[in-house]
């Protein structure tokens, strides 16, 4: 099957056309502008039609976003075996990870997951009366020296901005502003750096296979090389997410759609990668431990 592993290829119903379609639909939402409940009721508007949107004039700090995606670019240029000394392992699900399936097939990537709360106490499974909890703690590389200031510094940025989106998400559904951050005074999210390498047969594989993110929203940042693309609600057509430099694109998660009760859509998206580029993306995503336990108000 032509250049790849066959692990990474997709079955022909999920095969990315790689057609150069530019579809410029999902809301730019500008977050100086307009008064707490424009910017509410347009957040709102979004995620019911899209589940996704974008922002810009966000207020993190553009040096503390180019500083990560530099250490990023630095961490998955070393040699494989540097970066395997930060490999996640049974016990710890941190760290760097090059083997990641989504719905039985890998995925063309690799990844660096870091605790945002560090340590971070979870319960040992998905069973409510099971009392027992694991701690987890974040393995940092020795190399580059700087990666673990910038990124903790990067996670403080942008999770101002993920509880500044949760209250106006909160406002938008007739709720106390801070109804649904107060949910998440204990953060157990993971910042995730993701690496596409270029690859030979972008037509049989994908960076991630489809998906819906979990947690209640999903803060991203991605570089200036397109990849994104979600399916589109209104015909189930997978539509490109143009990259805006400096933007961050939000979509909502699995516990939102719950909590919104159905009102708000996670919607499936994945990422097609290309034989000439290599491409990165950090998601932060909002969690808390009712929500990865799946047991949502
Ligand atoms: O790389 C991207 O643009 C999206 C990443 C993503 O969907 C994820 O990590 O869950
Ligand atoms: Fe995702």
């Amino acid at each position: 099957m032509g250049e790849i592993d066959l692990a990474f290829v997709q079955e022909p119903d999920h095969r990315p056309k790689l057609s150069t379609m530019e579809v410029d639909e999902i809301p730019v939402i500008d977050l100086s502008v307009s008064g707490t409940e424009t910017l509410a009721s347009e957040i709102g508007k979004a995620c019911q039609k899209w589940g996704f949107f974008q922002v810009i004039n966000h207020g993190v700090p553009l040096q503390s976003r180019n500083r990560v995606e530099k250490v990023a670019k630095a961490f998955f240029d070393l040699p494989m075996e540097e970066k395997r000394k930060a490999k996640r392992d049974e016990f710890n699900f941190t760290g760097y990870h090059d083997e990641e399936h989504t719905k039985n097939v890998r995925d063309w990537k690799e990844v660096f997951d870091m605790l945002i709360q560090d340590p971070t106490i979870l319960p040992a499974s998905y069973d409510p009366d099971d009392e027992e909890i694991r701690t987890y703690t974040n393995k940092w590389p020795e190399n580059p020296p700087e990666f673990r200031e910038t990124c903790q510094e990067y996670c403080r940025e942008v999770e101002k901005l993920a509880f500044r989106l949760l209250e106006l998400i909160s406002i938008s559904l007739g709720l106390a502003r801070n109804r649904l951050s107060d949910m998440f005074k204990q953060q157990t999210g993971v910042l995730r750096l993701n690496y596409y390498p270029p690859c030979p047969s972008p037509e049989l594989a994908l960076g991630i296979g489809r998906h819906r993110d979990g947690g209640a929203l999903t803060v991203l940042a991605q570089d200036d090389v397109d990849g994104l693309q979600i399916k589109r609600q209104s015909d189930g057509e997978w539509i490109p997410v143009k990259a805006i430099p400096n933007a961050y694109i939000i979509n909502v998660a699995d516990a939102l759609q719950v909590w919104s009760n159905d009102v708000y859509v996670s919607v499936e998206h994945r990422v097609v990668v290309n034989s000439s580029r290599q491409r990165f993306s950090i998601p932060f995503p909002q969690c808390h431990s009712e929500a990865s336990r799946g047991a949502c108000e």
